[in-house]
């Protein structure tokens, strides 16, 4: 490992939270840039958080530079959908400029390894199997597009020999650690999981449900939920990957099946043991009927292997980070 650093945009966020946390407890050296505008300070433990923008190349040079970094893990990013719709140029502000900022600033310090979080939203409307990495890119949405975007510009300097790159496409990702010292807590969630736990702790009255009348066997739309330390532990496994020099890779981060709205629903009430207070509603725009990882490269080339596949263990984990939430 040598004097060699990790930085990793957005780790005072949910996901980069947890990865940051896993990647000290194995020692290494991180340093966390975020600019806080959806994470938070008590997030970051063991690593040195600097408060600032992706979009500062002066700052991200420097930091860069003076950190001896080998590795960009890039989680910093804004991830509202319906906001993205709203508010495109938000998003390519942050999700592209600002991450082509970063990456140019990658090459011009020899930062050659870059770890990044991209989302099964570049595919969009998948069909009802599962979708694999060479499935059709087809972004419904201003945020998957976003992403795609970033998705390009490392695929294109991995092909220039600049630099190697792993992309992580995660699907739902949910669940928080187990010993309730970090979790989600972004503001304005509409994430599925996220909404019914705040439900279930009494944060809010009650939730939507987004459209009964979907070509699925209850109505409701499929989605393959990642428990978050499996996803951190895939992070991990991507930086050994880079640093034994291998190749470039983009991989779905998923279990590889999946479970309706419903069915999410119906573990939170037995795990909270009380019903929620469900409205069924309209569908919800831009909302694919089923989305499930086809995962089988991402086992084959890291080695990769699920310690949490449980929707018990995601939901029971995220209801208590709610009912016992630090920030
Ligand atoms: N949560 C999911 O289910 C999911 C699914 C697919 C992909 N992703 C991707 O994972 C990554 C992390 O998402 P998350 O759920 O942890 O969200 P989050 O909002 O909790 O984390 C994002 C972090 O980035 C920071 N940030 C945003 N813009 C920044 C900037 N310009 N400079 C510095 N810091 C900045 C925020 O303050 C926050 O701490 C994102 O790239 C997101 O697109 C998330
Ligand atoms: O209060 C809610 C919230 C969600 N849903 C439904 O639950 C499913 C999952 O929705 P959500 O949890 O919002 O996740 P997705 O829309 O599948 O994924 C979004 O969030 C991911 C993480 O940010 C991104 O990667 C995706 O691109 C983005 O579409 C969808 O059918 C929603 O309609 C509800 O019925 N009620």
């Amino acid at each position: 490992m040598g004097e060699s650093t990790v930085l990793v945009t957005g780790g005072a966020g949910y996901i980069g939270s947890h990865v940051t946390r896993q990647l000290v407890e194995r020692g290494e050296r991180v340093v966390v840039l975020d600019n806080l505008s959806t994470g938070f300070r008590e997030a970051v433990e063991g690593a040195e958080l600097v408060v600032g923008d992706t979009g500062d190349a002066a700052l991200v040079n420097d930091l860069m530079a003076r950190h001896a970094v080998d590795t960009l893990m890039h989680f910093a990013a804004h991830t509202v959908v319906p906001e993205s719709v709203a508010d495109p140029l938000k998003y390519y502000r942050n999700n592209t400029n600002s991450s082509r900022i970063l990456v140019e600033a990658c090459v011009a310090n020899g930062v050659r390894r870059v770890v990044f979080s991209s989302t099964a939203a570049v595919y969009g409307e998948a069909g009802d199997g599962t979708v694999a990495e060479d499935s059709p890119l087809h972004p419904i949405n201003p945020y998957g597009r976003s992403k795609l975007a970033t998705e390009w510009v490392l695929e294109d300097l991995a092909t220039a020999g600049a630099l190697e790159h792993v992309t992580l496409r995660y699907f739902n990702v949910a669940g928080c650690a187990p010993d309730g010292r970090i979790g989600q807590s972004t503001p304005n969630a509409t994430l599925l999981i996220k909404v019914a736990a705040e439900a279930a702790a009494g944060i809010r009255a009650g939730m939507h449900v987004f459209g009964t009348d979907y070509p699925t066997p209850d109505g409701t739309c499929i989605r393959d939920f990642i428990h978050v330390e499996d996803l951190a532990h895939a992070h991990v496994l991507a930086l050994d990957h880079l640093r034994d020099a291998g190749a470039s890779l983009t991989l779905n981060c998923g279990y590889g099946h999946g479970y309706s709205v419903l069915e999410v629903l119906r573990m939170v009430e037995q795990v909270a043991g009380a019903p929620l207070k469900i409205n069924f509603a309209d569908r919800r725009p831009g909302d694919p009927v089923q989305l499930v990882a086809n995962a089988a490269r991402i086992r084959e080339t890291l080695g990769w292997t699920p310690r949490h596949d449980d929707l018990e263990v995601i939901v029971r984990t995220a209801i208590d980070w709610e009912r016992n939430r630090r920030y």
